[in-house]
């Protein structure tokens, strides 16, 4: 059986696109694994299928590269939309709307001759005592909290996009971590039942933030959309940003722009497309 897909980026977060509105992808937890391998497969940190939905203009269902499936993904979701546009699936709109498994999410599209460049998600509410999170038995937002890894205490600040973060601010370069050691110990970290996808995050002079992250089911990615909000909000319950005002996110393949404001989240990112081909599974 052959599969069309096209390779597309959001800040380097790069996942393998299938258009389901006209073949049908058979078991997606283990194809995502198998294609996301970089050696043997296609390589990327796993797939994203795009397909009719009865309430928006597609569906967007995200693997990760270990098969576990996400409730959302920021930069997947911009990748979308620009495939919806540039595919002429959108009938010219640039207002539009993709169906996730954490709801409705609104994107606006800037197009320069013809083709989607970047786009403004609206990504909903933060989540800020997760469910999936249950640090804080008094159903407060737990800010600054300690927890241990490899006996060192770090402070995590908790947030939920949709899909669970732990964001953590630290003085020492983000750049110095060995995030192959520790991020896997965070992930699996009995205080998270569900996993956890993790954000080390430095606040640089000029106010904006550096961030690397280890995704949950993924390992380390070079940027995370649901993950550059999460850390946006962190940032403005701990007193490094503020609320109603652009904060820059710069992860290792791009810049995002967060605001947080009191009803949503946005988040405004490019989108590119790799390379189109065809596999046999
Ligand atoms: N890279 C994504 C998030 C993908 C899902 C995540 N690893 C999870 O399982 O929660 C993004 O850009 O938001």
């Amino acid at each position: 059986m052959k599969l069309a897909f096209t390779k597309m980026h959001g800040c380097g977060n790069n996942y393998i696109y299938f258009n389901c509105f006209d073949q049908t992808v058979p078991d997606p937890e283990s194809l995502s694994i198998k294609l996301s391998e970089p050696h043997f497969g296609i390589g990327g940190d796993g797939i994203i299928l795009i397909s009719p939905s009865d309430k928006a203009d597609a569906q967007m269902r995200i693997f990760n590269a270990d098969g576990s499936e996400g409730k959302m993904c920021g930069n997947g979701i911009r990748c979308v939309g620009k495939y919806l546009y540039d595919n002429d699936m959108t009938d010219g709109r640039t207002t539009i709307t993709i169906d996730t498994l954490s709801g409705v999410k609104t994107l606006e599209l800037t197009v320069k001759d013809g083709k989607m460049q970047s786009a403004r998600v609206d990504m909903g509410a933060a989540i800020l005592a997760p469910r999936e999170i249950p640090v804080d038995m008094d159903g407060e937002n737990v800010i600054s909290a300690p927890i241990v890894v490899d006996e060192k205490v770090y402070h995590m600040t908790c947030v939920s996009m949709g899909n669970p973060h732990c964001v953590i601010f630290q003085k020492e370069d983000v750049d110095d971590l060995d995030l192959t050691r520790i991020g896997p110990k965070f992930e699996h970290h009995p205080l998270f039942p569900e996993r956890v996808n993790t954000e080390f995050v430095n606040v640089l002079p000029d106010g904006s933030l550096k961030m690397r992250v280890w995704e949950r089911g993924s390992g380390e990615t070079w940027a995370c959309g649901t993950g550059s909000c999460a850390t946006g909000v962190a940032a403005c319950l701990n007193g490094f940003a503020n609320k109603n005002e652009d904060i820059v996110v710069h992860l290792r393949g791009g810049d995002l722009t967060i605001r947080y404001t009191d009803e949503t989240v946005f988040m405004t990112g490019a989108a590119t497309t790799v390379f189109k081909g065809e596999i046999e599974i």
